[in-house]
């Protein structure tokens, strides 16, 4: 599925939106470049499923654990761009099966873990012009972003996210 968002607002609202459908076990993997959203839309997942904030990111850890407020499953925020590989990410020994774990940049190392997971492909929307380019340096300003939004495998079956075509379709 792919969103148009227009501005960091939209952002937080799409990631509100996500958080009030994710549950335990859930796996969400966000990629796209520096400044892309990623931790603008996980700070939105984090409203949604009701833990407690700020989600920000995670500099100094590789992740942390968001509480929930209403007795529900923790939001743990994985920044996996400062993981070394698979060994590093099995020392934090995360808690996939009772916590929904949302990755900034896990693509590739995260796909093994788990047989289902939610992808979240983040763009920064401009054409190929030159001065387009120049104009959108200000990483702050308020600019469109291309979401996809890629369900897959069994967890995901069904929904409008899922990337396979529905059983007996
Ligand atoms: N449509 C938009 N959606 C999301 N953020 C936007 C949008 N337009 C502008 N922004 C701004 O872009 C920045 C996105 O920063 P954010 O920290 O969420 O990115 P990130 O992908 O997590 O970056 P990093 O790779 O450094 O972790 C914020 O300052 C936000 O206000
Ligand atoms: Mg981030």
């Amino acid at each position: 599925m792919h969103r148009t968002v227009a501005d960091t607002e939209a952002m937080e609202a799409l990631g509100r939106e996500l958080g009030g459908q994710l549950r335990a076990g859930d796996l969400v993997v966000l990629t796209g470049p520096l400044g892309a959203g990623k931790t603008t839309l996980t700070r939105g997942i984090g409203d949604g499923l009701r833990v407690r904030g700020p989600v920000q990111s995670p500099t100094f850890v590789l992740a942390r654990t968001h509480p929930s407020l209403v007795g529900a499953a923790p939001l743990v925020h994985v920044d996996a761009y400062r993981l070394s590989g698979a060994a590093e990410l099995e020392d934090l020994d995360l808690d996939f099966a009772n916590s929904v774990v949302v990755a900034e940049w896990g693509a590739g190392l995260l796909d093994d873990v788990a047989d289902s997971w939610l992808e979240v492909v983040i763009e920064r929307r401009r054409g190929g012009d030159a001065a387009d380019v120049a104009a959108s340096d200000d990483l702050e300003a308020d600019e469109p972003r291309s979401v996809q939004l890629l369900g897959h495998g069994p967890r995901w079956a069904g929904t409008p996210y899922s990337v396979a075509p529905a059983l007996g379709a």
